[in-house]
C-alpha cells in the first residue's frame, strides 16, 4: 500500500539540491502534553529552500513538531515545550519574541482548508492589512494579485474576487489559504497534511505548487503519503513514538534508510 514507484523515486533524487544552508533548527525538542511525553529530544535542522518531509505512523509527533516550529503549541494550555528552536540562529521561544511576527515569519497550511467567511480578495488582504504590510489600495491589489498568482489561483479567481471564498472548490480553498500565508511574505511555510481533504487532482496541483513555492520559501510538510513525501520533498524526517528515527535525503530515506522501523513503514509494514 505504501510501495513507491520507481518514477516517484527517480523523481525525489532528481531534486537533490546542492545548497544546504540551514533555515531552522531543532535542538533536544521535548513536547508534553500535561504529564505526558510527545517528543523526546528531537534535533532537526531544516534547510533552506528545500522541502521538508515530516513521516511516520499516526500519533508519533509529526504534527507537534510542526507545531513547536511557528509556537502554535503555545494556544494548547496543556502544552510545555522544552529545548532549542532557532530561526536564522534565534531562539524563537525568547519572551522577548513577538509570537505574532513570529508566525508572519513561519506561516501554516492546516490539513483542512479553512479560508475565513469573507471575499477571496479578504483572506489574503487580512494578513497584510494587520501586519501593516500594505496601506493603499492599490498596494493592496498588488499584493492580494501577487499572492494569488505565486498560489497558481490568480486565473480562476481573478473576475470573482468580491466572491466569498468559501464557493470555492476544496483544492482552490487549499490555494487560497496558501495565497494566504504568502500575501505576509513568510520565509518559512508550515504544511499539515495539506492535501488529505482533497481528491487526486487537485493533490496533484497543489503538489506542484509545493515544488515551485520552494524557490522562494522553506517547507515543513506532515504527510501520511509515501508518495507525496516523495515527489514533494527534498530531505524527510521519519518520527516514531516521540522519537526522531532518522532523517536524511528523500531519495536516500526511500531507497537505503538506516534504521529498520524506517524501512518498515515506507514498504506498508507498519502505520
Ligand atoms: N492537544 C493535545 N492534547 C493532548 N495530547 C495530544 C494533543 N495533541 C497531540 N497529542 C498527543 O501527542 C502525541 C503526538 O500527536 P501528534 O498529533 O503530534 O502525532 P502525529 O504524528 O501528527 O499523528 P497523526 O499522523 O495521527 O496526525 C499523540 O500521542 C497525541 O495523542
Amino acid at each position: 500500500m505504501n510501495m513507491l514507484t520507481d518514477a516517484a523515486i527517480e523523481n525525489a533524487m532528481d531534486k537533490t539540491p546542492a545548497h544546504e544552508a540551514v533555515k531552522m533548527q531543532g535542538s533536544k525538542v521535548r513536547v508534553f502534553y500535561g504529564e505526558k511525553q510527545a517528543l523526546f529530544d528531537v534535533d532537526l535542522d531544516i534547510r533552506e529552500n528545500q522541502v521538508t518531509a515530516l513521516i511516520g505512523p499516526s500519533g508519533c509527533g509529526k504534527s507537534t513538531f510542526l507545531r513547536c516550529l511557528n509556537r502554535m503549541n503555545d494556544t494548547i494550555d496543556i502544552c510545555r515545550v522544552t529545548g532549542d528552536i532557532t530561526l536564522d540562529g534565534e531562539d524563537i521561544y525568547d519572551p522577548r519574541i513577538d509570537v505574532v511576527e513570529l508566525r508572519a515569519r513561519v506561516g501554516m497550511v492546516f490539513q483542512k482548508p479553512n479560508p475565513f467567511p469573507k471575499s477571496i480578495y479578504e483572506n489574503v488582504a487580512y494578513g497584510p492589512r494587520i501586519h501593516g504590510l500594505a496601506n493603499a489600495k492599490s498596494d493592496m491589489d498588488a499584493v492580494v494579485e501577487r499572492s494569488l498568482q505565486k498560489a497558481g489561483l490568480w486565473s480562476e479567481v481573478k473576475d470573482r474576487l468580491h466572491e466569498p471564498g468559501t464557493g470555492l472548490s476544496g483544492g482552490q480553498q487549499q490555494r487560497l489559504c496558501i495565497a494566504r500565508a504568502i500575501a505576509v511574505s513568510p520565509e518559512v511555510i508550515l504544511m499539515d497534511e495539506p492535501c488529505s481533504a482533497l481528491d487526486p487532482i487537485a493533490t496533484a496541483r497543489v503538489e506542484e505548487l509545493i515544488d515551485e513555492l520552494r524557490e522562494n520559501y522553506t517547507i515543513v510538510i506532515v504527510t501520511h503519503s509515501m508518495q507525496q513525501a516523495a515527489r514533494v520533498s527534498q530531505r524527510t524526517a521519519m518520527f516514531h513514538l516521540g522519537n526522531l528515527v532518522e532523517e536524511g535525503p528523500t531519495d536516500k530515506m526511500f531507497t537505503n534508510p538506516e534504521d529498520k522501523r524506517t524501512q518498515d513503514y515506507i514498504t506498508g509494514r507498519f502505520g
